[in-house]
């Protein structure tokens, strides 16, 4: 056992020297973790076998019916062992209070081309999907950015990507779920079986309706490149107008509708708005393999082209597809401020990005109220035609940039029809189900912070989640909420969810979805301490 003492010491000493720290540790650890996961993954495919997975799932069913047998009094609520440290998310969920079940599922299942549609189990993640789909001319309707992201949690919480103004969030590219419920059975839900209640309320669920054992995903047939349009745009009006315009917020069908679009606001006046299309090789196109070590960071390669002016490139597929990877969006570079100098790219970029997970391992109680306090980890879905609204807000409460905008549909399915609110009819798109909406992603140390002008985390981000509520917009639920219940009750639409938890008996089996989002720590205390008078 380490003295009290020395342990306080280094401590100490971890939370002084991050820099060093994710220099000489995480990076270097991170990336031999990252090898091991790919040889794990490797082995894993060379033995997949569907027999195997119907006899892990018999396991789980078998451990949730032994669960079923514990006295009342020791039943502790259920959660997967999945280390909170593997997780993308800004919390740390306390497991060892609840009742562990593995998950222990990472196959790919069945391509049905026929179909076009994958059956994974559900810790199965974007880079072992990219790796075995693209080879083959197939991408998932929704993929993300990160490669850690595994299928399953994106399926219980939400996903979006820059083709989500075409295919809308993640779980609408879901056509099944294979879930194991509080009494041990298994049940299919889809959108028409007899299931279709608990179909509805999967999503967003944080794993508190039952353990997701198998899904199926719709894909989409590609090409190997993407043909890349910059547009540097100066004037807030021209940019959120030219977003709406291409991503299909006035019209159900404009006539220039690319497949993929993204903006990067650099500042309240400057976007780029990036629009992609498949393509085949095209000689007269340059090429840009910009996901590769030794390239500048995306988003820096982006807010170069206002030098440099319009431009068209090919991306391979998966570069596209990952091309935030490296710098973690723009993450990275408030952790490593030399990350993208261009000798660090040449001689050590291939260790980037640090793994989150490894980031996590390493985070002290003191550097998660760093965390919330002097950071900002936001993505927040809301209405298009506030964009101008959302800038204004976002710069004003955190002057942070860029900021991150991928338009995203969202389809009106209906009163009750699961947690995400009925879109209001004033933003649904012309003649459609359907309304615009957009992911506002803010991410990294806010601008007053690095100033030291005033800033308390906590009545900023309530400011933010009030709009949001306002707008009838959505908190991504990986990211730390500020909300009270009756809030969340607000931003969220929990009446389906309610009787989906007492008729598939998740009531007492498994925790509320506010208790399983909300951070584990007192917010409203440690944001006090914190705040910058
Ligand atoms: C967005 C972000 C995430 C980070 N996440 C991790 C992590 O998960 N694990 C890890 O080991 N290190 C993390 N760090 C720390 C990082 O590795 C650097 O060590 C640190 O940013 C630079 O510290 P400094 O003393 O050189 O500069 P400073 O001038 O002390 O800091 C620069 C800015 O970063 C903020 N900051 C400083 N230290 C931290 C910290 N530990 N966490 C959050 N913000 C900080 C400060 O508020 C300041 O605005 C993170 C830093 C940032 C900015
Ligand atoms: N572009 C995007 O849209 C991005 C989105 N994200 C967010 O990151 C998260 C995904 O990260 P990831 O690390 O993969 O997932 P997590 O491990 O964070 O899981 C997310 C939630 O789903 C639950 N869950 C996961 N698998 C199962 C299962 N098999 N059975 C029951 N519950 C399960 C987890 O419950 P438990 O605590 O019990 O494990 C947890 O509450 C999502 O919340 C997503 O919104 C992150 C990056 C990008
Ligand atoms: C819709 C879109 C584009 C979503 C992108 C979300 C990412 C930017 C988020 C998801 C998880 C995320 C919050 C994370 C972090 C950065 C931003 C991430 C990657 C980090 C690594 C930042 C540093 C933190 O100390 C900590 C390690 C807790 C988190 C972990 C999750």
């Amino acid at each position: 056992m380490m003295p009290n003492s020395l342990k306080h010491r280094l401590i100490r000493w971890l939370e002084d020297n991050r820099e060093l720290v994710v220099v000489l540790f995480c990076l270097p650890a991170s990336f031999i973790f990252s090898v091991m996961l790919r040889v794990r993954g490797y082995l894993r495919r060379l033995g997949s076998d569907p027999q195997r997975h119907d006899s892990a799932v018999r396991e789980i069913q078998a451990r949730v019916q032994q669960w079923n047998k514990l006295p009342s009094q020791n039943r502790k609520l259920l959660c997967t062992s999945r280390p909170n440290w593997l997780s993308l998310s800004t919390k740390f969920f306390e497991k060892h209070l609840n009742h562990q079940v593995p998950i222990p599922l990472y196959d790919i299942l069945e391509l049905d081309e026929q179909n076009m549609t994958v059956r994974v189990e559900p810790m199965v993640t974007i880079g072992d999907i990219t790796e075995y789909l693209i080879p083959k001319g197939y991408s998932l309707a929704v993929t993300i950015e990160l490669v850690d992201a595994t299928l399953g949690g994106l399926a219980l919480g939400t996903g979006m990507s820059t083709h989500s103004h075409k295919a809308g969030l993640y779980h609408e590219t879901i056509t099944s779920y294979e879930v194991v419920i509080a009494d041990g059975s298994l049940v299919t839900a889809t959108a028409d079986n007899e299931h279709s209640d608990l179909f509805k309320t999967l999503p967003w669920s944080h794993g508190s309706l039952g353990f997701l054992v198998a899904l199926t995903l719709k894909i989409v047939k590609i090409k190997p490149y993407i043909k890349i349009k910059y547009i540097p745009v100066k004037g807030q009006k021209a940019y959120c107008d030219m977003i709406r315009q291409l991503s299909g917020t006035n019209e159900a069908r404009p006539k220039e509708f690319p497949d993929y679009i993204e903006g990067t606001i650099f500042s309240k006046d400057e976007a780029v708005v990036m629009i992609g299309e498949y393509s085949d090789y095209d000689a007269k196109v340059p090429v840009n393999h910009c996901s590769r070590w030794y390239k500048p960071w995306f988003y820096k390669h982006v807010e170069s082209l206002f030098r440099k002016g319009e431009k068209e490139e090919l991306i391979p597929l998966r570069d596209y597809l990952l091309r935030h990877n490296r710098a973690i969006f723009w993450v990275v570079e408030d952790m490593l401020s030399f990350g993208n100098d261009t000798l660090f790219r040449y001689f050590f970029g291939w260790l980037l990005p640090p793994k989150p997970a490894f980031l996590k391992f390493t985070t002290t109680p003191g550097i998660r109220a760093y965390t919330f306090t002097k950071q900002v980890f936001q993505d927040i879905v809301l209405p298009i035609k506030e964009l101008e609204k959302q800038i204004e807000i976002a710069s004003q409460l955190f002057e942070k940039f860029p900021l991150l905008v991928y338009p995203c549909k969202i389809i009106d399915h209906g009163p009750s029809s699961g947690q995400l609110k009925r879109p209001d009819a004033k933003y649904l798109v012309p003649g459609t189900n359907y309304a615009m909406y957009n992911d506002l992603g803010v991410y990294g140390v806010p601008g007053r912070v690095k100033e030291k002008k005033s800033y308390n985390p906590v009545s900023a981000m309530r400011k933010m989640e009030e709009f949001t509520r306002d707008v009838g917009g959505y908190s991504f639920l990986y990211a730390d909420i500020f909300m009270t219940r009756e809030e969340f009750e607000v931003m969220f639409d929990l009446s389906l969810y309610e009787v989906v938890r007492k008729k598939y008996g998740a009531e007492g089996a498994f925790p509320h979805l506010y208790d399983k989002v909300k951070p584990e720590i007192n917010v409203f205390e440690i944001g006090e301490e914190y705040a910058i008078k």
